[in-house]
């Protein structure tokens, strides 16, 4: 069985003190191995952007371990996280966040840049992605002469870049039309099993959560598991 690339143990996340806060995740837990796509489908306000904030690295719970690729990430400082992150997780987010002054190819090429690669390999690697992801005829073009669908494909490529271990994306088609919602998806699908990357999406769409290895929720800070 793949190895174990997420890992929540005992996650506390509340936002607030005393009377006024609002505790997302109380002792959250969550394995997810390579290869293994897992949807969470809850309720809005349940804390799904928050477990993926915090696992993605860009909140700290206030007690428990998150665990990337066999790293504990409590004792790390700001630079570890922020370098561990680079190295290991892709974030999608529901509304793509591309640059609009760059093109398709130069939004996939800069985190891979930012990483130490030369622009002519990150090109290369770039064409590649958009290929798979069935934009690369679009590659020259900036995100407001590209489809929603076209535009959260790029953002996909765009998490790829840097060959993560771990994909986390954040309703991925939750601005798009059903048919191409099936088309995004399936993309990301085909990505992450090809690349065996652990993958979490949430998503409010149940026959696209069908489609993962697993489902789970959240309830009461609890994460558990879900059949729809
Ligand atoms: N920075 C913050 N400060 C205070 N409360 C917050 C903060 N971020 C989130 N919350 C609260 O935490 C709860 C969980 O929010 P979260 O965004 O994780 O839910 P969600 O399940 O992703 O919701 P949705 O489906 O509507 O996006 C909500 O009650 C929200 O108001």
């Amino acid at each position: 069985m793949n190895e174990v690339q997420l890992r929540l143990t005992g996650v506390h996340r509340h936002y607030g003190e005393g009377e006024t806060a609002v505790r997302v995740l109380e002792a959250a837990d969550l394995e997810v191995r390579g290869g293994e796509l897992v949807a969470i489908v809850a309720p809005s306000g349940a804390g799904k952007s928050t477990l993926l904030h915090v696992s993605g690295l860009l909140e700290r719970p206030q007690r428990g371990e998150v665990e990337i690729c066999g790293t504990p990430t409590t004792a790390l400082n700001e630079r570890g996280r922020t370098l561990l992150r680079r190295d290991t997780i892709g974030y999608v987010y529901q509304f793509h966040h591309l640059l609009p002054e760059f093109s398709a190819l130069e939004n996939v090429s800069m985190p891979q840049m930012i990483a130490g690669r030369s622009p002519r390999d990150a090109a290369g690697r770039s064409r590649e992605l958009l290929d798979l992801l069935g934009v690369g005829h679009r590659a020259g073009h900036r995100p407001a002469e590209l489809s929603g669908g076209e535009q959260q494909r790029v953002a996909i490529a765009r998490a790829a870049a840097n060959a993560p271990r771990v994909i986390l994306a954040d309703e991925p088609t939750g601005n798009l039309d059903p048919d191409t919602s099936d088309i995004v998806f399936a993309a990301l699908m085909d990505l992450i099993r090809n690349a065996g990357v652990a993958a979490l999406i949430a998503t409010h769409n149940h026959d696209l959560a069908r489609r993962a290895d697993r489902i789970v929720t959240i309830k009461s800070g609890i994460i558990s598991p879900l059949t729809l």
